[in-house]
C-alpha cells in the first residue's frame, strides 16, 4: 500500500521539529514534502543573534543538514514558496508552477517581523531582523557605516543592538515603553538592565515615538514626534512580530491573530494542522521555541494516531542573550491586587530577585544578576508548587556541580527542549555519553539558545565524576565517544572494512549513523585502504553522490575539467552544444578560471556529461577541485617559468584524489601571484628560477595567507613536495577540516619537519600513488551504470553508447 501524504509548509524551526517526533514516532510512516521560501536546511534561527554578536557563524547554525532530509527520504523544495492550498482537492500550488498533493498538511508558516508603516521604512538601510539575509545585511552595513538605530527595545531588538556594538558601530535603542524589555521584565530589573547595558556602550532614548525615517534614497536619520532628531545609517526594526497566516486566510481557514487550532493542532480543515508561531491555541500566539516544540509533540502524535491528552498551553520563560547580562523572567511578571511578592534588591551588586506568589502558589519571577534558579522556579510554576516547597527547597547560593548536584531530578535544565536534569542523567548513564555534543543529539538539550550549556556540563561532571573531562576530547560526532585518532587506530587495529561494520563494532550508539559520521568513515575507510575499500555512496554528502552541486532551487551545475584553466574552440563548441540543448539557465566562469553550466535538471545530468565527454572538473568533491595558473613564461614579459605547463601536470596527477575537504590551488610565474596562490591550499610560484611551495592558504570566511613549505629547483621536485604534503594532509587531517586549519593546529613546523625528510616524502608518495592508481573518472562511471542511473538520476535514458 503506497505510503500517506504529508506536506509540510515552512522549513523553519517549529515544521521541522515536528516531522523529528513525527519520525521518532514512525520512522518509515509517511511520503514527506517540505517547502521552504528560504533557501537553507533548517537552521537555528535563535542563533542569529550570536551571529551577529560575533559568537558563531551561519555555516555553524544549521539544525538539519541537507543528508539529514536525504537520510530520511524528505524531499525539500528550498527557496520555493507554497502560494495557493486547495482544499478540496488537498492540493498545494507553488512559485515554481509545482502542485503537490496530500493526504495530511502542517502550515509552518512562522510570523513576520512587524515592519512600523513609518515615512521612509522603506529606505535603503532599513531592515528587520529575521533571517539569514537580514543577518548578513547588517554585517554587511557595519563594514560601510557608523550610526545604527534600533527601534524597539525588547529582546530582540536588545541583542541586535549588541550585535552592532560588536561590529564596531555606535548603537541608539529607540524605545517606546519608559523602561527596556516592559513585556518580559518589571520596572526595577528594567532599569537595572538599562544601567548595565549603557555601560556596555548603548545609548538609550526611552519614551520616544519616531514619526519618519529621513534621507532620500539611503537611510540618513530618523525624526521622532517630539520634534527631535538622530543620525543614522542603518535602522533596525525590532518592534515584534505577525503571525504569518495570509496563505491559510487565502484558503478558507479560519484565522484569528494566528491559525485557530485544538488541543492537537488541528484547524477546523480535516487533514489540515498548523504549529508554530502561525498557530493560535486558546486565544494565545508564541513567540519563544519552547511552546512550539511542546505543540510538535502533540501534533506528532495525533498523526501517528498515539493516545495523548494534548497541548494544554505554555508557561513562559525567557532569558536574553546577550554576555555579560543575566536576566531571567518567566509566568507574571507584575504584581496585582491577587498577587503577593517576595523580594530581593541588591543595588550595589546589582542583583535582583522578585518571585511573585498567587493563591500560595508561585505564579512568576524576575531575576536578574543571577540567573541561577530561573530554571528551578519554571519547573516549580509548572508543577504548580506552593510558595513553602520553593522556600524549604531553599534558595541556593551554590553553584557549578554542587548546584546541580542539589537539584531533584524532575527540575528542567533545558527550557527551550523542556530536558529535565532526571533525563539527561539517565541517558548519560544509560548511554554512556561523555560529552556535551553527545548530550545534545540524545536528549536535545542545549541543541536551541544554549544558555543551558554550563548546567548540561556540571550534569556531565556530576555524572561522570573523575572520568569527565572538561578538557574534552572532539569525538567524530555525537554518536560516539572515540575521536578521530582513536576510531582509525581501531580500524587499523582490528582491521574494520566497512562504515556500518565500523559503527557495530565500535558501539555506535546509534545503529545507523548520522551525516556527520558517515561520510567521515567513508573517506578515512578509503584513507586507510586505497587499492581495496569500495567507496560507499550512500555515506557521502548529496552533491558527491550525484557528482553535482545542488543550486538553491533544486537544480544542478555542471562543470567540466579544464586542466590548468586552459581550453580549445572543439570543447567549448561542446559546452555551447551542450547549454542549449538543455536549455541550461547560466554559463558562468568560476573563480578557479573553469566554465559553470548551471540550473541543470536532474535527470539531464548524464546525458550532459555523454554528450560533454569531458572529465568531470569535482567541483562538488571534498577532493581536488581546480589548479588555477597564471599565463606564465609563454606569454607574459614578467614570467620567469612555465606555470601553465605546471599547472596542467599537477592537475593531472592528482585529479579525482579524495582529501578531507577540498583541495584548491594556484601556480604563477611571478611574485605578482596572479593565480593567487597565497590564499589556496597549495600555491606554487616561481621566483628567480625555483619554485617555491606555499600551503594552508585560505581564501574563504576564514581568511589565512599561505605559509612558505619549501623551495625547490625542478618540477618533478614541486610533484614529490606537493604528492607529500597532500599525503600528510589526507592521512592526519579531521575530516572536513581545510588545510589552512590543519596547518594551523598541527603546526607549520611539524609539518616541515616531517616532509624534510626524502624518506618519509617517498613513503607519503608511495601510498598517494597507490591510492591515485585506484581512483576512476566518475562522470564516465556512472553513465554506464543502469542500476544507478535509475537509482540517482529518476527519469533518465541511457545515454547513448553505454553498455
Ligand atoms: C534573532 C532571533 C533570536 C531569537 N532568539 C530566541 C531565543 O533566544 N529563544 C526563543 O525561544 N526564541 C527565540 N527567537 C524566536 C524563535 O526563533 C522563533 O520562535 C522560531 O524560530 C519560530 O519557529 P517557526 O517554525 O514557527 O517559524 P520560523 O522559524 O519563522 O519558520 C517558518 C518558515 O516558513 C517559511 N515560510 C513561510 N511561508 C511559507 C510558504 N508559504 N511556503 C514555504 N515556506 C514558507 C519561512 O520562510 C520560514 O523559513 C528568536 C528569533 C530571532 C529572529
Ligand atoms: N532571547 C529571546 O528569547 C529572544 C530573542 C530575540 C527574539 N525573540 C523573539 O522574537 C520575537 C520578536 O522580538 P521583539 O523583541 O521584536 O518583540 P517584543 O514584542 O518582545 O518586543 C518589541 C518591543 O518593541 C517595543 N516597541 C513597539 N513599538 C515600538 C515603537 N514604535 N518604537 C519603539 N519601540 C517600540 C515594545 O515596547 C516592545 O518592548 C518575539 O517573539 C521574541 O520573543 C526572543
Ligand atoms: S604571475 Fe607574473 S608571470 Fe604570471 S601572469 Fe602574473 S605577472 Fe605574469
Ligand atoms: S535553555 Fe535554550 S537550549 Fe537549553
Amino acid at each position: 500500500m503506497p505510503k500517506q501524504k504529508l506536506v509540510l509548509i515552512g522549513n523553519g524551526m517549529a515544521g521541522i521539529r515536528a516531522l523529528e517526533e513525527i519520525l521518532k514516532l514512525k520512522p518509515d510512516g509517511f511520503d514527506i514534502v517540505v517547502f521552504g521560501s528560504e533557501p537553507y536546511p533548517n537552521y537555528n534561527r535563535i542563533q542569529l543573534s550570536k551571529v551577529l554578536q560575533g559568537d558563531t557563524t551561519v555555516s555553524d547554525i544549521t539544525l538539519n543538514e541537507w543528508q539529514w532530509y536525504e537520510d530520511n527520504n524528505i524531499r525539500l523544495y528550498p527557496g520555493e514558496t507554497v502560494t495557493k492550498l486547495d482544499k478540496k482537492k488537498q492540493i498545494v500550488h507553488t512559485d515554481k508552477n509545482k502542485e503537490e498533493a496530500y493526504d495530511f498538511l502542517i502550515i509552518a508558516t512562522g510570523s513576520n517581523p512587524f515592519m512600523l508603516p513609518l515615512p521612509g521604512a522603506d529606505l535603503e538601510g532599513v531592515t528587520a531582523f529575521r533571517d539569514i539575509k537580514d543577518c548578513e545585511l547588517m554585517i554587511d552595513y557595519s563594514k560601510k557605516y557608523k550610526k545604527a538605530a534600533v527601534i524597539g527595545g525588547g529582546l530582540l531588538g536588545l541583542e541586535a543592538a549588541r550585535g552592532l556594538l560588536n561590529l564596531g558601530m555606535e548603537v541608539d535603542v529607540i524605545h517606546i515603553a519608559d523602561y527596556l524589555m516592559e513585556r518580559q521584565l518589571d520596572r526595577d530589573a528594567g532599569i537595572l538592565l538599562q544601567k548595565e547595558l549603557e555601560k556596555q556602550g548603548m545609548n538609550f532614548l526611552l519614551e520616544k515615538s519616531t514619526a519618519q525615517i529621513t534621507g532620500k534614497d539611503h537611510v540618513t536619520g530618523l525624526l521622532f514626534k517630539d520634534g527631535s532628531r538622530i543620525k543614522a545609517d542603518l535602522v533596525v526594526m525590532a518592534v515584534g512580530i505577525k503571525p504569518n497566516v495570509a496563505l491559510a486566510q487565502a484558503s478558507g481557514i479560519p484565522v484569528n491573530r494566528g491559525i485557530v487550532v485544538n488541543d492537537f493542532m488541528e484547524t477546523e480543515i480535516p487533514n489540515i494542522f498548523a504549529v508554530g508561531e502561525c498557530a493560535e491555541h486558546r486565544q494565545m500566539v508564541y513567540g519563544l521555541v519552547a511552546p512550539l516544540y511542546e505543540q510538535g509533540k502533540a501534533l506528532a502524535k495525533r498523526i501517528c494516531g498515539v493516545n495523548d491528552k494534548g497541548y494544554h498551553g505554555s508557561v513562559l520563560s525567557t532569558q536574553l542573550k546577550v554576555s555579560g547580562v543575566d536576566v531571567f523572567s518567566t509566568g507574571k511578571i507584575n504584581e496585582d491586587e491577587e498577587t503577593k511578592s517576595i523580594k530581593m534588591y541588591d543595588d550595589w551588586n546589582g542583583v535582583y530577585k522578585k518571585v511573585l506568589v498567587e493563591e500560595g502558589k508561585i505564579a512568576g519571577s524576575v531575576l536578574f544578576g543571577n540567573t541561577k534558579e530561573g530554571t528551578k522556579l519554571l519547573s516549580l510554576i509548572k508543577k504548580g508548587a506552593t510558595i513553602e516547597e520553593y522556600l524549604e527547597a531553599g534558595q541556593t547560593e551554590e553553584t557549578g556541580v554542587d548546584f546541580v548536584a542539589s537539584m531533584p531530578d524532575d527540575e528542567l535544565i533545558c527550557g527551550c527542549n523542556g530536558v529535565s536534569k532526571g533525563t539527561i542523567v539517565e541517558a548519560i548513564k544509560g548511554q554512556g555519553l561523555t560529552t556535551l555534543e553527545e548530550v545534545k543529539g540524545c536528549t536535545n538539550a542545549s541543541r536551541s539558545c544554549g544558555t543551558c550549556k554550563a548546567l548540561v556540563s556540571d550534569l556531565l561532571q556530576y555524572t561522570l565524576g573523575d572520568e569527565y573531562s572538561a578538557d574534552q576530547k572532539e569525538t567524530v560526532c555525537g554518536c560516539t565517544t572515540l575521536s578521530r585518532d582513536e576510531v582509525i587506530a581501531e580500524i587499523k587495529a582490528k582491521g574494520l572494512t566497512h562504515v556500518r561494520e565500523v559503527m557495530n563494532v565500535l558501539g555506535w550508539k546509534k545503529e545507523e549513523g548520522c551525516s556527520k559520521c558517515k561520510p567521515a568513515l567513508n573517506y578515512y575507510l578509503g584513507m586507510i585502504y586505497p587499492s581495496d575499500y569500495v567507496d560507499e555512496k550512500e555515506s557521502r554528502f548529496v552533491n558527491e553522490r550525484l557528482h553535482a552541486n545542488i543550486q538553491k532551487n533544486g537544480t544542478f551545475s555542471v562543470v567540466p575539467r579544464m586542466y590548468g584553466g586552459v581550453t580549445n574552440s572543439s570543447d567549448l563548441r561542446k559546452i555551447a552544444e551542450v547549454a542549449d540543448k538543455y536549455e541550461v539557465g547560466l554559463i558562468k566562469l568560476t573563480g578557479g578560471q573553469r566554465i559553470d553550466l548551471l540550473g541543470v535538471k536532474k535527470e539531464d545530468l548524464p546525458n550532459i556529461w555523454a554528450d560533454l565527454d569531458m572529465p568531470s572538473g569535482h567541483a562538488y568533491a571534498k577532493g581536488l577541485r581546480t589548479v588555477k595558473t597564471c599565463v606564465g613564461a609563454n606569454f607574459c614579459r614578467f614570467g620567469t617559468q612555465d606555470s601553465i605547463g605546471m599547472g596542467i601536470d599537477l592537475e593531472k596527477k592528482f585529479e579525482g584524489l579524495n582529501t578531507p575537504h577540498k583541495v584548491k590551488m594556484g601556480v604563477s610565474a611571478c611574485p605578482r601571484n596572479c593565480a593567487e596562490g597565497g590564499i589556496k591550499d597549495v600555491g606554487v610560484l616561481g621566483l628567480d628560477g625555483n619554485w617555491e611551495i606555499h600551503v594552508g592558504g585560505n581564501g574563504g570566511t576564514e581568511l589565512r595567507k599561505a605559509d612558505l613549505l619549501s623551495k625547490v629547483k625542478t618540477e618533478e621536485e614541486v610533484i614529490e613536495w606537493v604528492g607529500a604534503f597532500l599525503q600528510l594532509y589526507r592521512e592526519s587531517a579531521n575530516y572536513l577540516e581545510r588545510t589552512s586549519a590543519w596547518v594551523e593546529r598541527v603546526g607549520l613546523d611539524h609539518v616541515k619537519e616531517v616532509l624534510a625528510n626524502k624518506a618519509t616524502r617517498d613513503e607519503l608518495n608511495e601510498r598517494m600513488d597507490e591510492t591515485l592508481a585506484a581512483i576512476q573518472e566518475p562522470w564516465s562511471e556512472a553513465i554506464k551504470n543502469k542500476t544507478l542511473l535509475k537509482e540517482l538520476y529518476e527519469k533518465v535514458n541511457v545515454p547513448t553508447g553505454s553498455n
